[in-house]
């Protein structure tokens, strides 16, 4: 992947429902593309770990599963990219952000996305991998409990998933986001279900929307993964396949 500093703009998102695992991914392709992670998830995490007001605001609605209001996120987000741009970098892999159609309007005026990842997988599993979630509190690294193995089912595909453990040094320090529960994940499923549809084709119209279904662990993934997002690098998802 490119990261010399001859490397284009890429301002990527990547859409999906809480467990599909957009932030394991967007962690690893933002770093093999040479550009910042920027989960608003994170951002809001960090804001209420810092006792803020709006930190102090931000966790009752967070912990019951809730949106947060666009302004708010819009307030955070916007102060991390002005950052970025001040810094050089060279745009973004966003990772939880936009989650309605007002975020997504907001979003094209101010910045040219080139592609929208939609992510997927059976909803039978979201609920097992979000409650499987490890954060470890020492490196910060995400890990996940969770060992899943679903049949083919409907047409829909067999999925084996692994766990993804956390080495021995990081096991005595992991932790659970505290809306890690199921009845939260729960009320974040439904949220996101009645949000997406219209996120997805608000970019879905623009010719911006890629699907991408999960069906397996990492090691099966990123294979797949990341030609496709090497392929458009240097042009916008709706822009035919720059000649090799
Ligand atoms: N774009 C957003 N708009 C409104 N609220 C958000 C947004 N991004 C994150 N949040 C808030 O932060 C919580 C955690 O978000 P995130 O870490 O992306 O979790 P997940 O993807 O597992 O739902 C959300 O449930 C919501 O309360």
């Amino acid at each position: 992947m490119s990261t010399d500093a001859a490397q284009p703009q890429l301002n990527w998102v990547f859409l999906g429902p809480p467990g599909v695992g957009k932030g394991t991914y967007a962690t690893r392709a933002a770093k093999a593309f040479g550009i910042p992670h920027i989960a608003t998830g994170d951002l809001i995490r960090a804001e209420i770990a810092a006792g803020t007001d709006m930190g102090k605001q931000m966790k009752a609605i967070v912990n019951s599963g809730k949106l947060l209001p666009d302004a708010m996120v819009q307030e955070v987000l916007q102060a991390r990219l002005a950052k970025g741009r001040a810094e050089g970098e060279r745009g973004f892999l966003l990772d939880g952000f936009p989650r309605t159609r007002a975020q997504a309007e907001q979003l094209v005026q101010s910045v040219d996305v080139g592609l929208v990842l939609n992510m997927s997988l059976r909803e039978e599993v979201l609920v097992e991998k979000c409650m499987g979630r490890r954060l470890c509190r020492h490196c910060g690294k995400n890990y996940n409990i969770a060992d899943i193995y679903l049949p083919a089912s409907g047409g829909r595909p067999e999925i084996i998933m692994p766990p993804l453990s956390p080495p021995p040094e990081c096991a005595p320090h992991l932790e659970t986001r505290a809306d890690d529960t199921e009845p939260v994940i729960r009320h974040r499923l439904e949220v996101y279900k009645r949000e997406a549809t219209p996120v997805e084709d608000f970019f879905r119209q623009r010719g911006l929307l890629v699907d991408f279904e999960i069906t397996a662990g990492i090691p099966e993934t990123l294979p797949y993964l990341m030609p496709l997002l090497q392929s458009y690098v240097g042009r916008r998802a709706n822009e035919p396949p720059v000649k090799a």
